[in-house]
């Protein structure tokens, strides 16, 4: 069913001017339990993360944030030995269903990681076409779908007129939204992002996050982050993680971000918050 939707589409930009052409769909989990070999690192995660929102996975390291990110476009399975029990429904539709294929999903259901990874000898207008072409998808104007995937991600104005320099050849902010510019020029429902300012300074890191709320309006984006004060500004839900010694990681409070913060019902999500530990 994924791959005949998946196949049936391309990527359209009339007009850097109309609006996006993403489908709005919301993302969650049901009992998601993952495994490297032996090892369980997740317990049973139910998650709601709704259509154009920005939720927020935070906790101490190692608490299994990363590789719950990855079971949510099947990146997870790419590791030897790595297992999953559960469901992640996109739109309702489980992703692991029979049928469904992995790479299907990886284009509706983009990522964008810690470090930036521009291709940094390739030009600005090749990298965010590097999306589409690495997907296999059509791309009726391609000028045009440069410009709104830029002017999507935030970085349009700084490089419209440097459009055949090398994408290394921008600041490590800057690669960091051409990489944003690449996932949505595959025009993703959502957008999974893995600490994408831990590598940046404070201005750009800002400038990420403006970004992030912008896309919001037309993607889901689920992001982790170390940072509290980064969790207030851009998400609207959070999910609080936490692994006991020698257990695989849980849930231990999800909900409203403004209401994570200022009412937490669990006395562990009220000390990592207020940065008593973690
Ligand atoms: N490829 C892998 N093979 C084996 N174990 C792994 C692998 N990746 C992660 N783990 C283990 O799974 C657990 C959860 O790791 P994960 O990276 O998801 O945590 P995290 O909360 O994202 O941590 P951090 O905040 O430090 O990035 C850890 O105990 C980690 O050692």
């Amino acid at each position: 069913m994924t791959e005949v939707l998946d196949t049936a589409r391309s990527v359209s930009a009339p007009s850097p001017h109309e609006p996006w052409t993403t489908e709005w769909a919301g993302l969650a989990t049901r009992e998601v339990s993952a495994w490297f070999g032996e090892r369980k690192v997740l317990d049973r995660i139910s998650l709601d993360m709704p259509a154009r929102t920005v939720t927020a996975l935070i906790g101490p390291s190692g608490c299994g944030k990363s590789t719950y990110l990855r079971t949510l476009n099947r990146m997870h399975e790419l590791v030897p030995g790595a297992q999953l029990a559960g469901e992640v429904l996109l739109d309702g539709t489980d992703i692991y269903a029979a049928g469904s294929r992995a790479t299907a999903i990886r284009k509706r259901i983009g990522m964008v990681f810690q470090k930036p990874n521009p291709f940094p000898a390739m030009n600005i207008r090749d990298n965010v076409l590097s999306g589409p072409k690495l997907a296999g998808l059509p791309v009726a104007d391609p000028d045009a779908l440069v410009e709104l995937s830029l002017t999507r991600a935030g970085l349009w104005s700084e490089v419209a007129k440097r459009l055949d320099e090398p994408g290394g050849a921008l600041s490590g902010g800057q690669q960091q939204r051409l990489c944003i510019a690449r996932s949505l020029a595959v025009s993703p429902e959502v957008l999974l992002m893995d600490e994408p300012c831990s590598a940046l300074d404070p201005t750009s890191t800002r400038r990420i996050e403006e970004t992030i709320r912008e896309i919001a309006e037309e993607v889901t984006v689920v992001i982790v982050t170390h940072n509290m004060q980064q969790a207030q500004r851009v998400s609207d839900s959070c999910a609080f993680f936490l692994a006991a010694e020698n257990e695989p990681g849980r849930v231990v409070e999800a909900g409203p971000t403004n209401a994570m913060f200022t009412t937490p019902q669990d006395p562990r999500t009220a000390d990592y918050v207020a940065g008593r530990f973690g």
